[in-house]
């Protein structure tokens, strides 16, 4: 396989490899080295929203792509953009033009929310309220973005199907990919196939990705050629877990296998989680990738064959290797009697953490590589936010001290001498009200940008926590950087979340 595909997965499962050496031999993890119990660096701590005691889990379970393989956006997505650009324009018409544009990885973030009708990408607060929005790659104008979406009725739509959620790192080309065609039809709009309005190339853009991962355009870049699911995760898994290369012709030894009970390919979630999904679970044949059949989870022994139970050299530990079925199959070959036993990481705050928590009652870590760098940063701007948080509360005070004049001048019976201070005093306080709001908003403007150039802060808009902020907080009982985090606490660890505070509560209880 060429060198270069190795750029695509990010070797970020250092920590796996303190498990087993390569000789086989056990060395000492993390947690049970001395140096565990110190200080986690900030970027690398698992954080809280509940309760969660690890003795109460019997199984955890790891979504691969983008939880446990890290694949890096700037090639991995990239393919995806130039792929869905090559079957917009030779499947479905596009203008030839398309072939040369390239791709921004760093513009989109996750948390945004595509208007397929009207062609704007849209930052959110908790409460729906638009707080960043664009027109294709145009800022809209204050006035635009309340006459668009200033209407508290439509405030709690904003969901399939006139609107797509950006949230997964799959969907970051496509978002690039939405805006360019925005601009580009504003600017050209005699290039773009006929009767394709905003909704239909946002439909066509999906399609085309959709078509990217499903025929392998995708896949076989990662690894040649792959059979089936289950060779595909192999080979990433072998590439994760001890020989960092990826290459599907070299024998695979199942050496990974050693760290799971079971593994199922093409789970298609989240239709898995639902128990009453009727999907047939088939058993693989971890050399050949042949499917046998199950029944409700127990193999069925066919005639002639071996059982297809991997007996793993070193750890003597069975590992079961299926592909399709539900969580219901899951449940039982696991005897998990409690959905709550359940710790399942991912990194698709829908599809995998959102569904799970609200169908099944799992208890869900969420994975945000985007984490690290934004609390590095925050903790690098503490005395400027602290500052923020000064100016907007001096600001306050004068409007306050202002609104009274006011009502003073007002209703008071006063002289002519009276009236004249009191107004004067109120245009003083005006001006350096203006002041503090304008540098208040400049430095706020400032602080957010150094998280991105565009959408700041991935958990806020402005002061309030964004909308993909809020679901983390609803769903995602535990959430941190990387699935290797977890080698950094005790497999007892009891995650307790922070203690809540209410806005009376702030000025009471020093931070
Ligand atoms: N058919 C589509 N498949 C997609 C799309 N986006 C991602 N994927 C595939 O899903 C899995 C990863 O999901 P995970 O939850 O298991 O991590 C991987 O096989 C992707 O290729 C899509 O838009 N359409
Ligand atoms: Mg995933």
């Amino acid at each position: 396989m060429d060198e270069s595909y190795k750029t695509i997965i990010g070797d970020k499962t250092s920590e796996f490899q303190h498990m087993a050496g390569s000789d086989g031999v056990q060395e000492p993890r993390i947690w049970s080295s001395p140096e565990g119990g110190r200080k986690i660096e900030i970027g690398k701590q698992i954080f809280c929203n509940r309760s969660l005691n690890m003795r109460n889990i019997l199984a955890v379970g790891f979504d691969m792509d983008y939880t446990l393989a890290q694949y890096i956006p700037e090639t991995f997505e990239s393919l995806a953009y130039e792929g869905t650009i090559k079957k917009l324009v030779y499947d479905l018409g596009y203008p030839q033009e398309l072939l040369g544009w390239s791709f921004d990885w760093k513009y989109m973030v996750r948390g945004l929310v595509l208007d397929k009708k009207r062609g704007n990408i849209l930052k959110m607060d908790r409460h729906k309220y638009v707080k960043v929005a664009y027109h294709g790659f145009q800022e809209m104008s204050k006035e635009e973005k309340v006459g668009t979406y200033g209407n508290t009725l439509i405030r709690d739509s904003f969901d399939e199907p006139d609107y797509a959620l950006i949230d997964t790192l799959f969907s970051l080309a496509e978002a690039y990919l939405f805006a360019q065609l925005v601009d580009f039809k504003d600017s050209n709009p005699g290039k773009i196939p006929e009767r394709a309005d905003y909704a239909r190339m946002y439909k066509d853009v999906r399609a085309a990705v959709d078509s990217c991962h499903r025929d392998g355009t995708l896949k076989q870049t990662v690894t040649k050629d792959p059979r089936s699911l289950w060779d595909y995760t192999n080979v990433v898994m072998d590439f994760l877990c001890g020989s960092h290369v990826l290459d599907s012709s070299r024998a695979c030894n199942f050496d990974w296998l050693m760290y799971f009970d079971i593994v199922i390919t093409g789970s298609a979630k989240p239709g898995f989680f639902h128990e009453d999904n009727r999907a047939n679970l088939f058993e693989v044949e971890p050399e050949s990738g042949m499917l046998r059949n199950t029944d409700n989870g127990t193999p069925m022994p066919q005639v002639g064959n071996s059982s297809p139970r991997i007996v793993l050299k070193k750890s003597n530990a069975p590992c079961q290797i299926f592909q399709g079925g539900s969580v219901g199959h899951l449940h039982k070959l696991l005897s998990i009697e409690s959905s709550s036993q359940v710790l399942y990481v991912g990194d698709h705050i829908y599809g995998d953490i959102l569904r799970s928590k609200k169908v099944l009652g799992w208890r869900t870590m969420l994975v945000v590589p985007e984490l690290e760098r934004e609390v590095k940063l925050l903790w690098s701007l503490r005395n400027s936010r602290k500052l923020l948080r000064l100016m907007r509360n001096e600001r306050d005070q004068i409007e306050d001290q202002i609104h009274h004049m006011k009502w003073f001048l007002k209703f008071e019976d006063l002289n002519v001498d009276q009236k004249q201070k009191t107004s004067d005093g109120i245009d003083e306080l005006e001006s350096r009200r203006d002041q503090v709001r304008t540098s208040h908003q400049q430095d706020q403007r400032e602080c957010h940008q150094k998280f991105h150039k565009i959408w700041g802060q991935l958990m806020k808009t402005g002061y309030q926590n964004s909308r993909f902020a809020h679901q983390v907080e609803r769903f995602a009982c535990l959430y941190t950087s990387q699935v290797s985090n977890l080698s950094l606490y005790s497999p007892y660890k009891y995650y307790r979340p922070c203690e809540d505070f209410m806005p009376h509560e702030f000025d009471i209880l020093p931070l």
